[in-house]
């Protein structure tokens, strides 16, 4: 398996409980690692190969200006059904973070982790 990583994507969106949160965005930081099958790209040099970690960023972008979770499990588990259905990853690891969301705290969050990871097409060594 070959993986694809997106390291702290500082975004803002309504996210939170509280009514606050409901109305006023906040920043979170979203990380992403996407499995897919090894070495295609790697061998082809061909963008449509892989999975364009552009699209996916471009992709949330657009998600999350127009949604409110109230919490940070249910925004990890839409990116992670986002990534699998429409990405077509065959194993994902999201994390999303709330940063400065208490005193004292550097951030708060959740990790997920969806699909197989083990690489049924990989041919041993
Ligand atoms: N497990 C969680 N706990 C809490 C969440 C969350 O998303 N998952 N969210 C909040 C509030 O929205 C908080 O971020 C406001 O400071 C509290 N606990």
């Amino acid at each position: 398996m070959d993986i694809i990583f997106i390291d702290d994507f500082r975004i803002a969106t309504l996210i939170g409980v509280y009514p606050r949160e409901q109305s006023v965005p906040q920043t979170v930081e979203i990380s992403l690692q996407i499995g897919l099958p090894a070495q295609n790209a790697g061998r082809s040099d061909d963008l449509r190969d892989t999975i364009d970690y552009a699209a996916v960023v471009e992709r949330l972008r657009h998600e999350l200006s127009s949604r409110h979770f109230s919490l940070l499990e249910a925004l990890a588990e839409y990116i992670a059904e986002l990534l699998r259905k429409d990405f077509h990853a065959r194993w994902v690891r999201v994390s999303v973070a709330k940063p400065g969301v208490m005193p004292g705290i550097r951030r708060a969050g959740i990790l997920i982790e969806r699909g197989e990871k083990e690489d049924a097409s990989a041919t041993p060594a």
